[in-house]
């Protein structure tokens, strides 16, 4: 990847350990403003981790982030919350209802929700306003994260942490969800991050990919580099699962 573009987050000779375990080890790169990159890997490589040090959940040990060019210890919490949205794979809802849910992010804030502001989430994530009443706990999967994501646009972020947001739904849910990612993307030039152990879906949707492996990125690119990769482990990885 070449250094002109801008930043919208930087890691420094990041490293982060639990309980004597190194989880992430000299993590050094950047994600491209407006631009969709990937993030794979096998299980327990450390995605998670790293996207919870990117949303201020945890800290690293060492090295530095920058978010938008500012070092992310310089952003309060709630700045920083608005700022970096996350999305993860199960969609955890509150009971009640979708305006109740969509509310959740304002709420935490002391601040409302207007009704208006609410429908038009829905219809940019593509539900009908009607919904607005309607319980979470009778939304299909592809549904739920759909209000998901329009709870987490609440704030308008810069930023968006994907976190396995479509491995749990259909693949006719799974297109719808990734055409509203794009459209997010082109619309609010929003910067999407993306974990996904879909190689195929990492290389399509994504502009830039990043390949983790026990704790080290091992290699980044534009995204079709899925396709052959340069390392060894990489291609082990790969194997039959990229066209
Ligand atoms: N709070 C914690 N305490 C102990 N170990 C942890 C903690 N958080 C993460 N780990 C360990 O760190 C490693 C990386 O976990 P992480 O969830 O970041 O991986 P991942 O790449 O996101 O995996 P998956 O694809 O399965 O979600 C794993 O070995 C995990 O068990």
């Amino acid at each position: 990847m070449n250094n002109d573009y801008n930043k919208a987050l930087l890691f420094k000779q990041v490293n982060y350990s639990v309980d004597g375990l190194h989880i992430l080890k000299n993590i050094t790169g950047s994600i491209p403003k407006g631009k969709i990159t990937t993030l794979v890997g096998p299980s327990g490589s450390g995605k998670t981790t790293l996207f919870k040090l990117c949303n201020g959940l945890q800290s690293p040990d060492s090295g530095d982030i920058y978010i938008n060019d500012k070092p992310i210890n310089s952003y309060d919490p709630v700045k920083l919350r608005r700022n970096v949205g996350i999305a993860l794979q199960n969609a955890a809802m509150i009971s009640g209802s979708v305006m109740k849910n969509l509310s959740l992010p304002l709420d935490l804030q002391e601040e409302k929700l207007s009704e208006e502001r609410a429908k038009e989430l829905l219809h940019l994530v593509g539900m009908n306003k009607d919904s607005l009443q309607r319980n979470t706990k009778d939304l299909s999967g592809g549904q739920r994260q759909k209000i998901s994501i329009a709870r987490t646009l609440v704030n308008k972020p810069k930023i968006l942490l994907l976190d396995e947001i479509t491995s749990s739904l259909d693949s006719v849910s799974r297109q719808d969800i990734e055409e509203l990612i794009t459209k997010i993307n082109h619309t609010y030039d929003t910067t999407i991050f993306w974990i996904t152990h879909n190689l195929q879906q990492a290389m399509t949707i994504g502009d830039y990919t990043w390949a983790m492996m026990d704790g080290e990125i091992i290699e980044t690119g534009e995204s079709n580099f899925l396709k052959d990769p340069k390392k060894e482990r990489m291609k082990d990885f790969v194997r039959g699962e990229v066209e």
